[in-house]
């Protein structure tokens, strides 16, 4: 193994691995840290953690030992992965993550680039922008666990990182690879190591990917892996998606996420299908409990969907009266106990909405590796539970278009 990879959320995760998978190397995603070896003919690991919200003392573990078995795998380049909106709090987990890496692999600047021009995310003079708004008048700025009310990346790390926050600004990275790598090494030599890097379009990334060649650490969202496979290639691109043949059986869908486009796509899904909402506070009363959704969905002839979205005021209501992680913990082990039931139940199919709620999915379900099938939008691959009768779509909240639920179990069937 080459690339060693550490996503902070499972959604993140198989947003890397798609990019990775699309150009050409042999990735693996692997849910949590692994006893044994890996397949020695494997390019590039992907440890999903699920960390992003997590006490940072605890992501920083957690981040380590996976590191440290990356390492054995016989690694010699690290990725960091955290989401394409920067999901942080002012405490952390990024900046610790950050520092905690770094001090393992030595003294060179570090990328931190969470660009991702296809889904609309872009970096300019150190602001991350998702379309043409500010991150913190995109919605972000409501997230029901990492609210992102400042847009400027640079001060927002700061306020995590022990470390001082540096910049290469865009004129630099429209300049190229040699120039992006020499202004890198200009910020570290200034005592700036940890460096955030502009980024607007796939060029950018593809240059500062060649940049990033001989760094130990890059971080950011699944954009800036683009320019990575080029640098690790040493033989014929590989074409996962050849590969993938689907599965026939019953599908389903659940929805954790209050994202604005997930909420789209529960509102598009809703006007012809079967749907249950579900509140947050009669789950956590336990009047709606997982055996109700789950029998609501295995009664459907059709696939159905299973949703906790609800607007902002609602949200914090319900984080008022119940503790935002209390219900946040609630509804996931909610979604998790629903998505052992369906496929206790013949469900085949599973598509998951939520970055949180797909981890706790996939940890509720157990399922150990993830093999990468072809890309359902951009951002989101269909992907198969290794050894189990099982296909999934882990959907950042805010990806996809507003029929991406229909489009996804098509993929999932091969239908599509
Ligand atoms: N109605 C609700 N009230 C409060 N919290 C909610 C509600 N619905 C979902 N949540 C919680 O909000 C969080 C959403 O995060 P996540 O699943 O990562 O979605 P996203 O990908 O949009 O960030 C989860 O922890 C989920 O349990
Ligand atoms: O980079 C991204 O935006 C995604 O890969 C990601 O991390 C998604 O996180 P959630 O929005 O919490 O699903």
């Amino acid at each position: 193994m080459k690339l060693g990879c550490i996503g902070d959320d499972f959604t993140g995760s198989s947003d890397l691995a798609n990019v990775l998978a699309k150009g050409g190397l042999r990735v693996t995603q692997i849910t949590g840290v692994p006893d044994g070896t890996a397949d020695p003919d494997v390019d590039a690991g992907v440890v999903a953690l699920k960390s992003r919200t997590i006490p940072v003392e605890e992501a920083v573990r957690r981040t380590l030992e996976a590191f440290d078995w990356l390492a054995a795998q016989g690694c010699s380049q690290f990725f960091f992965k955290y989401c394409s909106t920067f999901d942080s709090t002012p405490d952390g987990n990024i900046g610790p993550v950050i520092d905690a890496l770094m001090a393992r692999l030595g003294d060179a600047p570090c990328v931190v680039c969470p660009a991702f021009p296809q889904t609309g995310r872009s970096v300019y003079q150190g602001h991350l922008f998702v379309g043409d708004t500010l991150l913190s008048e995109s919605g972000m700025e409501t997230h029901p666990l990492t609210p992102m009310t400042d847009p400027d990346i640079r001060r927002w790390l700061s306020h995590q990182t022990r470390q001082a926050v540096g910049h290469v600004p865009a004129d630099r990275v429209f300049a190229g690879d040699a120039a992006i790598r020499e202004s890198l090494w200009v910020e570290h030599g200034a005592g700036r190591p940890v460096v955030v890097v502009d980024a607007i379009r796939d060029a950018d990334l593809l240059a500062i990917g060649a940049a990033a060649r001989d760094l130990p650490l890059i971080t950011g969202g699944s954009g800036v892996a683009l320019g990575l496979p080029a640098n690790l290639l040493d033989g014929p691109p590989r074409t996962p998606a050849s590969e993938w043949a689907g599965l026939a059986g019953q599908g389903a869908v659940l929805a954790g996420s209050g994202s604005r486009m997930t909420h789209r796509q529960v509102q598009a899904w809703s006007r012809a299908n079967p749907a249950l909402a579900v509140d947050a506070d009669a789950v956590m009363a336990g009047r709606t409990t997982p055996g109700d959704a789950a029998a609501f969905v295995l009664g459907q002839d059709t696939p159905a969907l299973v949703y906790s979205v609800a607007d902002p005021a609602s949200v914090r209501a319900a984080q008022e009266r119940h503790g935002r992680e209390a219900v946040a913990t609630g509804l996931e082990q909610f979604f998790a106990d629903v998505a052992r039931q369906l496929v206790d139940g013949g469900v085949r199919r599973l598509v998951t909405a939520g970055g949180e709620t797909s981890g706790a999915v996939v940890e509720g379900l157990g399922l150990t590796a993830l093999e990468i099938g072809p890309e359902i939008a951009p951002g989101v691959p269909a992907v198969r539970a290794e050894g189990r009768d099982l296909v999934l779509a882990l959907k950042s909240g805010n990806f996809g278009g507003e029929d991406f639920f229909s489009e996804a179990l098509d993929v999932l069937g091969g239908t599509a």
